[in-house]
Parts: structure tokens; sequence; C-alpha cells
């Protein structure tokens, strides 16, 4: 049985550049990638390399994220562990989903900051630390990590929250779970791994709508959200879990109706709850889910992973409660 699986995406660590201009449609395959990162610390480890994409993550469908999950699955029954390189800018939700998907299997996502041909890229390093830490025995039960920047970070609660520097990602409150670099792979923490919510081979997922609170944001947005058919909304809230007079008006008149909504916040760390009347406290007592640490955009893909169809048991607040408190993101009742 080979080691590791590596399946690559494109993205920055496989991009090239031209007058400035990075091209991540036209980058250069997994195995290319993969020489520069065992010169780094001589891997020499077994790989079975797969190219599996060759888009910048912006350019990434819901579907094709489905497609990467359904690869990483077959990938590991027959390897140890599966690395993925994959753009930043939307890393924290394929890792997510990933996660949801896979449970404590040990995938290790990791890219760049900086393209492939750059005179000191920070991919080699990165992906020698993805494949140090995947083939390591402390990765094998700590499910979907980001390892970027010699930081070992949790797919739960990860966030790309710098635009450029090497040191891209975080995890406030959750993260780093561990260490790779010249001295080795260090672990340090436990992260909580709920078990799967996605079914396996889940091709793609209700529409799920975002909206985001703004000073004097209205019911325009919720209003636009509904109209395109999306089956749920997460409201990315205020501080604590707030949302204006006229959004609490319309959420919880969705609510009455038996709509899904999820509160997340916008400010990045820590929990939304129904601390203060007219906003989280109204939507709690209308049957919001408030979505703990999450951030909006992995609340969203929760969501609609709770709503995701063939299901014998339609209860989505009941299997996202559960998971929620599975991933120390709500409490246990
Ligand atoms: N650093 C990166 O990888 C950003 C790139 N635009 C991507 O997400 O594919």
């Amino acid at each position: 049985m080979p080691g590791l699986t590596l399946l690559a995406t494109g993205g920055t660590i496989a991009a090239r550049s031209r007058d400035g201009v990075r091209n991540t449609s036209d980058g250069v395959p997994g195995a290319d990638v993969l020489d520069r990162a065992r010169a780094v610390w001589g891997f020499e480890g077994e790989v079975d390399v797969r190219d599996v994409a060759g888009v910048g993550s912006s350019a990434l469908t819901v579907p094709d994220v489905l497609a990467l999950v359904e690869a990483a699955r077959a990938a590991l029954t027959r390897s140890d562990g599966v690395v993925i390189t994959h753009g930043t800018d939307t890393m924290e939700e394929t890792a997510f989903l990933l996660s949801l998907a896979l449970g404590p299997a040990p995938v290790a996502v990791t890219g760049s900051q900086r393209a492939f041909d750059d005179s000191a890229p920070d991919g080699p390093r990165n992906l020698a630390a993805a494949l140090a830490w995947a083939s390591d025995r402390a990765a094998a039960d700590a499910g979907v990590t980001v390892v970027f920047a010699d930081l070992v970070l949790p797919a739960i609660g990860v966030h790309k929250s710098a635009t450029l520097a090497p040191e891209a990602f975080t995890a406030p409150g959750r993260g780093p779970i561990g260490h790779v670099d010249e001295s080795g792979v260090r672990r340090h923490a436990v992260p909580p791994v709920p078990g799967p919510l996605l079914e396996p081979g889940t091709t793609d997922l209700p529409r799920v709508a975002l909206v985001p609170q703004y000073l004097g944001a209205d019911e325009a947005e919720i209003d636009a959200a509904v109209a395109s058919g999306a089956q749920g909304l997460v409201v990315a809230t205020f501080g604590s879990g707030n949302t204006t007079p006229a959004v609490t008006s319309a959420l919880v008149r969705l609510l009455d109706r038996g709509f899904p909504v999820v509160m997340s916040s916008r400010t990045g760390s820590g929990a939304v709850s129904g601390l203060y009347t007219g906003g989280g406290a109204d939507l709690i007592a209308a049957g919001a889910v408030p979505a703990g640490d999450l951030s909006p955009w992995q609340a969203r893909l929760l969501l609609a992973a709770a709503l995701a169809p063939d299901r014998s048991d339609h209860d989505w607040a009941t299997r996202m409660r559960r998971w929620l408190a599975d991933a120390g993101a709500g409490p246990r009742s």
C-alpha cells in the first residue's frame, strides 16, 4: 500500500507568472510541485500523485469540491493518508466540506501564497510539511487539517486571514493543533472531530444564501435570496449575534413559516449567542440555529449539508445541533 496520495487541484502553489500576473489555470502538474517539496527535508516516502483539477480555487464549484471529496475517499482506501494541494482563496471551505464528509480521516490540505516560479516560494515548504504531517502517527485521528506556514490548523474553524502574507491561515480559539518544521512533527492538541454528516456519493448541495449585516441593512437581500430559490439562509450577524431591526423582523417571519435560518458572526472570532433583545435573542427564540464560532462560509456549508436530500431524518436543525455539539461549537443537550 503506498504511503500517501497527493491530489493536486491547482492554485498558486502550481501557478506560473508572466509580467507580474499569475495564471492559476495553466499551472505545473502535481508531480513537479512534489519534486520541489521532496527537496526541502528529503521526504522519501511513497506518494501516488493524481492531478484532479488545475484551477484557481475561486473557480471551484461545490460539485467540483464534492468530486474531490470522493477522490479523497477513494484514495484513503489505497493509502495511509491524503495530501491535497489547493488554492488558498477557498481552502477553508474545501477543508470544511472534506471534514463534513470524511470525519477523522488523515487529510492535509496545503497551498501557497507565492507562485511556483517565485524566487522565494513558500509552496515547497508548505507541501513538505503537509507530507510530513500526513505520514506521521500524529495525524491519524486528527481529521482534516490545513498545514500552512509551519502550522497545523483544524479544518473546523480555519480561516484565510491574510491576503498575501505567507502566514495566511488562523483558526481563532481552535488552533494551531501542531507544528511542522526542521525539528519534525509536533502535535499539542486534540481537535474535536465529529463523525461524517455528508452521505458518500453526494454530488451537489441545496442552495443556501449568505446575508451580510452592515450599518442600516434592510430586508432586500433576504427577499432576493428567497426569490432566487434558496432553501436556507445564513445571516452574518454583527458582534455576538445581532441584526438590524428590519432584518430581525424579516428573519423571524421566515422562521415562523419554517424556513431554515442559521446565525454566524461577521467578527471572525468567538461564538454567536442570543444575548440581546431585538437581535440574537429574538432570532433564537424564533428557531434560528446559532453556528457557534463557525465562520459564515463554513456555517453555510454546514446548513447545506444538514439540508442535503435523500436523508431519512428530515430535521435539519437536530442534525446541525448534534454536529455543532460534537465539533465543540454548541451546547451538549
Ligand atoms: N494563494 C492562492 O492560492 C490564491 C489563488 N487565487 C487561489 O486560490 O487559487
